[in-house]
């Protein structure tokens, strides 16, 4: 035995050739400690975790619904009927600005990097004179700021900057009450609409797989999830109906012609599926009303499928799941039971791009370096009223030179930055970052997600019993100190 391997690694270099190598887009990364050991039951949501939708076709039809009913329903001009949307451009972690008619991308701190108001961006003055220089200045929530953090609001959101844009230009088309606040309020009840009266979701279950991307890493995971001991269930906001169209699909039916087609054979990996209600949300405070099972009493499953007990039900709250789980109080049911939300990054980990944040070494960004020198000079200092006419005029002209040379770094650096970023998005960058910060889209991330990854079937890539562990935190005087 070497004595590296007996002093050192402790045997694991027997096994470093069998170590699993996964692919950095499919690697599951660890914000906050999980024993997956200690784990009782995995939760899935539905719509865009465990069902990716095709944002192309899906988000089109979100827009197109919305445009119709905009025009329809609520007397917009008929030239909406024209326009079309671009599914590429927005993306999640923005916040619209509706008194102003902005749209914000900003950093951890809710420092504005970004600010364009419709399509126009805005200038380096317009957006101080708005948000400040320095941090916080807003909360940037309440009734006047909408949020853009799923892959549900990017049509609304694209859809606002284009009538921000068409009020400015065609005053005359917009009575006087359709401020940019009240354009978003109507862009929002019309989306609203859109997934209410099934405008949405009567075309999904029409063809699928026009919507809907099939994925075979699902069923493999929820599989090895199940046989590893693990409760495994299904909540959604979506009502049962959808949700047993869209699940026969991702289940393998991917030629639903119907509703007579559907099968229940999907149940037998979930223990329980809790769907949405007709009258509202999900999880709601708990009112001591039991949770109602869909269709009255338990849906009746064929003998043939394995896990015959599975029940359906539809609403609910954060209590009737404990008592499913049969876990006692919030504090112990948190630390045991693991919910995959969606929270997939559009470009990160598939754009070609992808790994440029960690290798590459952006050239325009080498060529700053500011170098300074420390004043030496053992005489006494003099003030500027002290000196001489020549002198002053010396100092003057270096002065000036000095903030020539400040103000060419500064663009230099910003336009660095700037053609950094646009290799990610052309137009908000980093989805990430927010110029070296994290953007509030990661903040987010880091706060509500223990894992996060690309898409959900990559946990089926590890051991369910894995004790995921966060990396080490670095504060600022420790990076400078290991890069040393
Ligand atoms: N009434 C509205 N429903 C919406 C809106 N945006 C999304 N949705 C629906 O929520 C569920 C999400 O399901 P989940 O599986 O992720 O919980 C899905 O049915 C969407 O259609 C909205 O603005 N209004
Ligand atoms: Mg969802």
């Amino acid at each position: 035995m070497s004595e590296a391997r007996g002093t050192h690694d402790l045997g694991l270099s027997l096994f470093s050739e069998e170590r699993q190598n996964i692919d950095i887009g499919q690697q599951i990364f660890c914000n906050s400690a999980v024993n997956m050991g200690n784990i009782v039951a995995v939760g899935f949501d539905m719509d865009y975790t465990l069902v990716q939708y095709k944002a192309d076709t899906f988000e089109s039809l979100a827009y197109d619904g919305t445009v119709k009913k905009l025009v329809r329903n609520l007397g917009y001009p008929k030239e909406l009927l024209e326009w079309s949307f671009d599914w590429t451009y927005m993306v999640r972690g923005l916040v619209l600005d509706t008194k102003r008619g902005n749209i914000l991308k900003m950093d951890r701190h809710k420092y504005v990097k970004l600010a364009y108001h419709g399509f126009r961006l805005l200038s380096k003055d317009e957006k101080v004179a708005a948000y400040g220089k320095t941090f916080i200045k807003y909360a940037f929530d309440g009734p006047d700021y909408a949020h853009i953090d799923t892959f549900f609001s990017l049509a609304e959101a694209y859809l606002y900057a284009q009538l921000v844009d068409f009020k400015d230009s065609n005053p005359e088309k917009f009575s006087e009450v359709k401020d940019y606040s009240r354009i978003y309020a109507d862009v929002r009840s019309a989306v609203d609409m859109c997934h209410r009266d099934g405008t949405l979701k009567e075309m999904v279950a029409k063809d699928p797989k026009k919507y809907i991307n099939e994925d075979n890493s699902i069923i493999p995971m929820l599989k090895m999830l199940k046989d590893s001991g693990h409760a495994v269930f299904l909540v959604t906001n979506s009502l049962w109906d959808y949700t047993n169209v869209v699940m026969n699909f991702l289940f393998g039916a991917h030629t639903i012609e119907g509703s007579s087609s559907l099968s229940l054979d999907w149940l037998q990996y979930f223990d329980f599926v809790i769907t949405g209600r007709p009258s509202g949300k999900l999880i709601n405070t708990d009112n001591g009303t039991p949770l109602a099972q869909v269709g009255g009493s338990a849906i009746e499953l064929p003998d043939r499928i394995p896990n015959k007990h599975c029940k359906v039900f539809q609403g609910g709250n954060v209590s009737h799941l404990h008592k499913l789980l049969h876990v006692g109080s919030s504090s112990q049911a948190g630390g045991r039971c693991l919910l995959f939300l969606n929270l997939k990054e559009r470009l990160g980990f598939s754009h070609p791009h992808g790994r440029l944040e960690r290798n590459s070494n952006c050239s325009g960004m080498s060529e700053i370096r500011l170098r300074i020198k420390p004043i030496t000079g053992s005489g006494p200092l003099s003030t500027y009223e002290d000196m001489d006419a020549s002198e002053k005029e010396k100092l003057t002209a270096k002065l000036e030179l000095l903030e020539g040379y400040r103000s060419r770094v500064r663009a230099a650096h910003q336009e660095a930055q700037r053609s950094f970023h646009q290799q990610f998005h052309p137009v908000w960058g980093q989805l990430m970052k927010a110029g070296y910060q994290n953007s509030r889209f990661a903040h987010q991330m880091e706060r509500f997600a223990c894992l996060y990854t690309s898409r959900v079937g990559n946990l089926g890539l590890y051991s369910p019993t894995k004790y995921y562990r966060p990396g080490e935190n670095i504060m600022a005087h420790e990076s400078n100190v290991l890069s040393l």
